[in-house]
């Protein structure tokens, strides 16, 4: 057995972490054979519901749990973590967009992104899911100045499995039958899921999801807007937001960082923009990318028509919209 790594979850009392640390717990991401010491943070006033969780957690008698720290204070939360899954926060509410949010929520991924600075490691890699996630993810790492900007990441994982559940639905095919759906820009309902550069394995043939479909306008509208306003709907049904679809995305999502990519596959997350694809730099949008020994590459050389581009410049604007507005709430 290796030594264990220690792994913070925020919102550590909330819904996301309660599927979310199950998932680490059982060795889904890290491996089967990696054992771990948990950091749960959560604030003050949820220390006795963190405490229900951590019994619970000792009750299902987890062999790679080799420790466990419940705590509200951010110097122990973030002792020299090498994964940190930023969740703590507030959700939206029904009729909210997630940029609502961002008043309410950047100023935790400021301090948050102080206490990394000072107590993680240098190469922990941290992945922002509280809401606005791109724009909380870019001020948590300009507060982070010492731990590389590439090492943050915000999530949109979960856009990508529902856009690739929504397209194997429509084939009647398999999840693992689809590949190579991405999402660009935000995780706002401005996203742009993309499934011209997919492929679905029709009769174990590879072929580009456009053609399988017969070129369907229902790539271009259907397919678009459900997949952008999924977050909404589940939370006019659930009354709450996606929480086990989410922790499973965040579980994806770390596991492509930590054993990468398969081979002639890639995935989205929202990484600091370079200005590929003619994004505005100093933005984190959602790119597909490539992953190996923990370092994350764009996908270059993708073919963008002028409806992609149109939607690819919406959502950058929005972005960059956000950026200006959290620049402001930070200064406060
Ligand atoms: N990027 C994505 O795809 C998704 C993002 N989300 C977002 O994830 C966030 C969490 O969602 P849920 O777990 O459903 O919410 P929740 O309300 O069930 O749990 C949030 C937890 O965070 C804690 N918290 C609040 N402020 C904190 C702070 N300063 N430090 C540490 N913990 C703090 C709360 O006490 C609570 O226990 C929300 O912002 C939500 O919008 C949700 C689904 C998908
Ligand atoms: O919609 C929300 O507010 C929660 C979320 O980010 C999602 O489900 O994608």
């Amino acid at each position: 057995m290796s030594e264990p790594i220690r792994v913070v979850v925020t919102g550590a009392a909330g819904q996301i972490a309660y599927s979310l640390i199950y998932m680490l717990s059982r060795g889904e991401v890290f491996g089967y054979d990696q054992p771990i010491i948990l950091h749960l943070l959560d604030i003050p006033p949820m220390m006795e519901v963190l405490e229900g969780v951590v019994m619970e957690i000792t009750d299902c008698a987890l062999p790679l749990v080799v420790g466990v720290v419940p705590t509200a204070d951010l110097s122990v939360a973030f002792k020299d973590v090498e994964a940190a899954f930023m969740v703590g926060s507030m959700p939206r509410k029904k009729g909210m967009e997630r940029k609502d949010l961002l008043s309410a929520n950047v100023k935790i991924f400021k301090e948050q992104g102080e206490a990394l600075d000072k107590y993680a490691k240098k190469d922990v890699k941290v992945l922002v899911v509280g809401n606005p996630a791109n724009t909380n993810a870019l001020m948590c790492s300009k507060f982070a100045p010492s731990i590389p900007k590439e090492n943050f990441s915000a999530m949109t994982r979960l856009d990508q499995n529902r856009a690739q559940a929504a397209v194997a639905n429509r084939l009647g095919l398999r999840i693992n039958q689809v590949r190579n759906v991405t999402i660009w820009g935000n995780h706002s309902s401005t996203q742009f899921p993309d499934a011209f550069h997919a492929s679905a394995q029709i009769n174990g043939i590879w072929k580009p999801v456009a053609e399988a479909l017969n070129n369907s306008p229902w790539l271009k509208d259907e397919f678009v807007t459900t997949v952008q306003n999924r977050g909404a709907a589940v939370i006019a049904a659930r009354k709450m937001s996606s929480a086990m679809s989410a922790a499973k995305a965040a579980a994806d999502h770390m596991k492509d960082i930590w054993h990468g990519t398969a081979p002639g596959t890639y995935t989205s997350m929202a990484v600091l923009s370079d200005g590929s694809y003619g994004v505005p730099a100093d933005i984190m949008f959602s790119f597909p990318v490539t992953i190996a020994n923990k370092q994350w590459k764009i996908v270059q050389g993708l073919s963008v028509d002028d409806f992609s581009r149109s939607k690819l410049d919406v959502t950058a604007k929005e972005l960059l919209e956000e950026k200006q507005d959290a620049v402001a709430l930070c200064q406060d």
